[in-house]
C-alpha cells in the first residue's frame, strides 16, 4: 500500500482498533491471532491508523501489545497510532513512554465493561487540565471521549483538548429505528459545535459497515472513526484485506456527490 493508493487523508481516516484481536489471542498462550499481523495487513489494505484501548485489567490489550504497535508504527509514518483510556488509571505511562500521535482520554472506570459516556462539564474540567497539557507538551494531540452535546464543546475546548471523539453507540444504536434522523442531526449539531470551537472531530463506538455513510456524510468535519467491534467480526468473515477496502468504500461513499 504507497501513499498514492491510500485514501487521502483530507477524507475521514478510519483508524482499526484492535481490542478484539487481542481478547481472542489471549484465551490461549499460542499468540495468535497475532495482534501486530492484523495491524500490518489492516495498514496494507488501506487503513490510516491503528486504536487500542489497553484498559487496567488487561483483558485484551496487554502493556506489550502498545509497545510492540508503537514499534511497527514508525515503519508506517503515513499512519497514525491512537491510544485510548483514563489518564488516571493506567495511560499516561504509554503516553510518556510512547508518545503516539494521538491519545483518546475516556473515563471509563477499572473493569467497565465497554466505554458508555463521555467526559462531563464543569464536573472534570480541573482534573483533565493538567493532563491535557502533559500530553500536548511531549507532542501528543488529545482528543477527549464526549457525548454528543453541542453545549459540552466549548468547555472541552478550553481545558486544551485539541479533539473531541463523540460517543456513537447511541446513533449505532438507533440506526434500526424511526430515531434515526433525529441522533444524526444530534451528532451533527455537536461537531458543529465543536468546529466552531476550534475542535477536531473525530467518531467512534459502534460503528459498522450500514451506519458508517450516513454519519460521514452527515456529521460535519469527521477527522477519523475508530472501529474495532464490527470491523473485527467483518474481517473474520471477508478477511482484513476485503473488509479494510470495504469501510474505506463506506467512508468515500459519503464525499460521492
Ligand atoms: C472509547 C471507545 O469507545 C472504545 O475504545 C471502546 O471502549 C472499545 O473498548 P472495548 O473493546 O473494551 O469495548
Ligand atoms: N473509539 C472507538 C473505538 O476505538 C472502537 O469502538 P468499537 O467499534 O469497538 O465499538
Amino acid at each position: 500500500m504507497t501513499e498514492a493508493s491510500r485514501s487521502p487523508l483530507s477524507r475521514t481516516a478510519l483508524s482499526v482498533n484492535l481490542n478484539k484481536v487481542a481478547l481472542v489471542r489471549n484465551t490461549r498462550h499460542l499468540g495468535i491471532p497475532s495482534v501486530t499481523r492484523a495491524a500490518t495487513l489492516c495498514l496494507e489494505a488501506g487503513a490510516h491508523g491503528i486504536t487500542v484501548h489497553p484498559r487496567p485489567d488487561e483483558r485484551h490489550i496487554r502493556a506489550h501489545d502498545v509497545h510492540d504497535l508503537a514499534a511497527l508504527l514508525k515503519a508506517w509514518p503515513d499512519c497514525e497510532f491512537n491510544i485510548e483510556g483514563n489518564p488516571f488509571h493506567n495511560l499516561m505511562g504509554f503516553v510518556r513512554e510512547l508518545r503516539p500521535q494521538q491519545v483518546t482520554f475516556v473515563p471509563d472506570s477499572e473493569g467497565q465493561f465497554t466505554s458508555d459516556h463521555g467526559w462531563s462539564f464543569p464536573a472534570d474540567a480541573d482534573r483533565l487540565r493538567p493532563v491535557i497539557a502533559q500530553a500536548r507538551e511531549l507532542g501528543v494531540r488529545v482528543s477527549l471521549f464526549m457525548d454528543a452535546d453541542p453545549a459540552q464543546m466549548a468547555a472541552a475546548r478550553a481545558v486544551g483538548a485539541d479533539r473531541v471523539e463523540l460517543y456513537t453507540e447511541p446513533y449505532a444504536a438507533a440506526w434500526h429505528t424511526s430515531r434515526r434522523d433525529e441522533q444524526l442531526q444530534r451528532f451533527k449539531a455537536a461537531a458543529q459545535a465543536a468546529l466552531d470551537a476550534g475542535l477536531g472531530v473525530n467518531a467512534g463506538h459502534d460503528l459498522n459497515r450500514e451506519n458508517l455513510t450516513a454519519f460521514v456524510r452527515t456529521v460535519p468535519g469527521v477527522a477519523e472513526v475508530s472501529i474495532g467491534h464490527a470491523l473485527i467480526a467483518d474481517a473474520l468473515e471477508l478477511g482484513y484485506s476485503a473488509t479494510i477496502a470495504d469501510y474505506n468504500r463506506c467512508i468515500n461513499d459519503a464525499f460521492a456527490s
